[in-house]
């Protein structure tokens, strides 16, 4: 529909009524490619295409993403934003979007425990990776990456979440990749319909009830000792396990205080984990194969350190080879076309450092992957090297005081210019654990294993649908025990 308010924001493809129509069509099989036409197109650093009912703003200039990244939700909405094209309160359930408290939840109590937790999450990556590849001496074994990864990283994060032994209950965990598989598959579906109509198509599409209805079974029993726990003895009671369950009731006031409450929380906790860091590992898998120069230097650096330092969080920060590795893979084949996902809420509209104002209602997003792959930001930016950031972070050590000055290019920093996380107010809050279980993956990878491409030099293919992007979920990796060792 004609937006006059919109009229100064240049359009990539078509203007006309039905063309533009064609053009949310396409957005499905190119969107990625759209926005990259935009971004050359456009230096100025705002476009807009064409979406089925809306034009979608994108943001390119640093300046312009820092501003969207600063907006405060009451005037651009992430959650807003993320409904439109995952309808959460249809297929995760209304008190995650109403009330998010979980994600303060993730921000402080999980992030502080990572150091005081991480003897168990090496732990159990040490068993997942031995019991789910199951490989044999020195044979090669083809695996199916994305599938096998998920379940090292159900696994690894449960194991924060909810302890043993449930973090090994096969019912449970294949629960929470199910759920999150059905979360993005049915959610897309849901995201066809108006907004209207998404309420009673919703339940006819997603699968959360069954989901739910096995959480509640498998994780319930859990959750309600703890309550009663807290009931008899008192909020701190001796014992008590340094959880997920535990920092949740420590923030969960009146109505979350109830087993399906907190079954919820759980599992959409998951559901924010699993998937995108399994994504994030796989694409790695699959850098490390197309790439594999890299091996040998990563594990280098994974062996002087565990040798010297044993395997702590802290000794985690030594390793620049494998955090710079796992951050440019994300910078070249991270989750989406775009990031930061906002719809304008206030009455005012929300009005851009150059004057450009976006009336009420109006959705803008960052163009992620366009600025990952900008000569201006990067050199060679279409190249994967993956030891880029260690090299620049070495430099930096070389010119500058470092107890004075934090140079941000470690995988957890975000900034204008990588997006992977987004960046500003709604920069996600797990990055800190997702960075410390991926990093403390892939150095158990290399340690323990050798990997190869099914097919040399080839790398999979990704899956486009609309803005999202995601590994191939048939491509295999090749691993072998190290015969070496
Ligand atoms: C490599 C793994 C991960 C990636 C690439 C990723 C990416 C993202 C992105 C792009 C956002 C939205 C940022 C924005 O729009 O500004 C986000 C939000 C979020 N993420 Fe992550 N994430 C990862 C892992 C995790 C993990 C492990 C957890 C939980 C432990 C988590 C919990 C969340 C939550 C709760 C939000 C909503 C934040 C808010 O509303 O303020 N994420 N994540």
């Amino acid at each position: 529909l004609h937006n006059s308010k919109l009229d100064a924001i240049p359009i990539v493809g078509s203007t006309g009524f039905l063309t533009s129509f064609w053009d949310g069509y396409k957005f499905f099989a190119n969107a990625p490619d759209l926005i990259q036409a935009g971004y050359t197109q456009y230096p100025e650093g705002i476009f807009r295409v064409a979406r089925f009912s809306y034009w979608l703003v994108v943001v390119s200039h640093p300046k312009f993403v820092k501003e969207v990244g600063g907006a405060p939700e009451h005037v651009l909405s992430f959650h807003e934003g993320v409904e439109d094209g995952l309808p959460v309160k249809e297929v995760v359930g209304r008190p995650i979007i109403e009330n998010p408290y979980h994600q303060h939840t993730i921000r402080t109590s999980l992030t502080r425990n990572l150091h005081a937790r991480f003897p168990d999450v090496r732990d159990e990556i040490a068993c997942a990776f031995e019991e789910v590849l199951q490989l044999d001496e020195s044979e090669w074994k083809s695996l199916p990456a994305l599938h096998t990864v998920m379940a090292v990283v159900a696994r690894v994060s449960n194991r924060l979440f909810v302890g043993l032994p449930l973090c090994r209950n096969q019912t449970y965990l294949w629960n929470n990749v199910q759920f999150a598989l059905d979360v993005i598959r049915s959610g897309q579906k849901v995201a066809l319909f108006p907004n209207f109509l998404r309420p009673l198509v919703g339940p006819f599409i997603s699968g959360k009830d069954k989901s739910f209805a096995v959480a509640l079974q498998t994780l319930g029993p859990l959750v309600a000792e703890r309550l009663a726990k807290e009931k008899e003895l008192g909020p701190d009671w001796p014992g008590k396990p340094n959880d997920l369950i535990s920092w949740l009731l420590e923030d969960a006031q009146d109505e979350e205080r109830t087993v399906p409450a907190l079954v919820l929380r759980v599992l959409s906790t998951n559901f924010a984990a699993i998937h995108t860091s399994s994504m994030a590992f796989t694409q790695a898998l699959f850098d490390l194969t197309t790439h594999p120069q890299h091996l040998l230097p990563m594990r280098e650096e994974a062996e002087h350190v565990v040798a010297n330092e044993g395997w702590t969080k802290a000794a985690l920060n030594s390793m620049v080879k494998i955090d710079s590795f796992l951050r440019e893979s994300q910078r070249l084949n991270g989750n989406g076309a775009v990031s930061m996902i906002r719809k304008v809420v206030s009455n005012d509209g929300f009005r851009f450092s150059d004057g450009t104002v976006l009336p009420k209602g109006s959705f803008v997003c960052a163009a992620a992957r366009a600025i990952h792959y900008d000569a201006s930001n990067y050199k060679n930016p279409a190249e994967f090297d993956g030891f880029r950031f260690a090299r620049e972070r070495a430099e930096h050590a070389a010119t500058h005081d470092l107890t004075q000055d934090v140079f941000k290019r470690q995988m957890i920093s975000t900034a204008g210019d990588f997006l992977p996380f987004g960046t500003g107010k709604h920069a996600c809050p797990g990055r800190f654990f997702a960075a410390t279980e991926l990093k403390a993956m892939l150095a158990h990878v290399v340690i323990n294993y050798d990997l190869k491409a099914e097919v040399e030099g080839v790398r999979p293919p990704d899956n486009i649908f609309g803005l999202g992007i995601s590994p191939n979920p048939s491509a295999k990796v090749r691993f072998r025990k190290r015969t070496d060792l």
